[in-house]
């Protein structure tokens, strides 16, 4: 049976008094690559960041089994924040010193890094199909290849959960299949389990295996087969679109 990573039972969060999360239920299982899909402000950055255990909903959540108070394996999710490509060309670090920064966010900066860190760089950068580019400054890179060092670093530390907010902002439309693809491999090459937030309606589906679309509530939850069956018309009425004559 497949162990379930995350689950979220009747889970509502306000800013304030103002409800942006309402009675939320899903489960993420082990080897899932799960979209959470929803227009702009309908509440999944802070889905995330309650998952991520930044904020405290009401209701039920159990990570890896375990209730969301008493779990202890933090470093069992890796996390890519949406803003984590936002460099300029001038900014002075290589690729190799922004993966192994996700080593140093463990150990501490004055302590010892790994003897094989060296080696666990250059995996985690060929995970992501990054390895040729090691010596580079992340600077001078494309948004598209600057997202795939910061995901080389959560990997570093060998989560079984990769979380992503927004991942392709910033990838030109070419770009976006293969770094989908990319992901694609992680999941099924990796056994590595994904939850990964979008507001592009057009998400690529071949490389997803679930889909939850919220809007404040979840409107959807179920495969990526059962989500294909809904048409486009209701899609589009969730986002608050009217759909345009084709
Ligand atoms: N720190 C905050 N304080 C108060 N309200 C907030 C805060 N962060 C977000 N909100 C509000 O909560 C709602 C949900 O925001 P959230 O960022 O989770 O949405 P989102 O779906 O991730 O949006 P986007 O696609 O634009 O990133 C929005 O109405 C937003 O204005």
């Amino acid at each position: 049976m497949k162990k379930t990573f995350v689950e979220l039972q009747n889970v509502s969060f306000k800013y304030n008094s103002r409800l942006v999360l309402d009675d939320i239920s899903f489960n993420v299982n082990e080897g899932d690559f799960l979209a959470i899909v929803g227009p702009n402000g309908s509440g999944k950055s802070t889905l995330l960041k309650i998952i991520l255990g930044l904020l405290k909903p009401k209701g039920e959540i159990k990570l890896f089994g375990e209730p969301f108070t008493s779990f202890q394996h933090r470093e069992w999710i890796g996390y890519v924040s949406q803003k984590s490509n936002a460099f300029n060309s001038a900014f002075p670090a290589t690729v190799k010193e922004v993966v192994q920064s996700g080593l140093t966010k463990k150990v501490g900066l004055f302590k010892k890094l790994p003897k094989d860190t060296i080696k666990r760089v250059n995996d985690a950068l060929s995970a992501v199909g990054m390895d040729k580019f090691i010596n580079r400054n992340i600077g001078e890179l494309s948004g598209g290849q600057q997202q795939r060092v910061f995901i080389a670093r959560a990997l570093i530390s060998e989560p079984k959960l990769l979380v992503l907010d927004e991942p392709t902002v910033g990838i030109d439309m070419k770009n976006v299949q293969s770094f989908y693809d990319m992901l694609g491999e992680l999941n099924k090459k990796h056994n590595l389990t994904i939850i990964l937030v979008t507001h592009d309606i057009e998400t690529p589906s071949n490389q997803i295996s679930h889909v939850a679309f919220l809007n404040g509530r979840i409107l959807f939850y179920g495969d990526i087969e059962q989500y294909n069956q809904i048409s486009k018309e209701q899609i589009y009425k969730w986002y608050g679109h009217s759909v345009r004559a084709m």
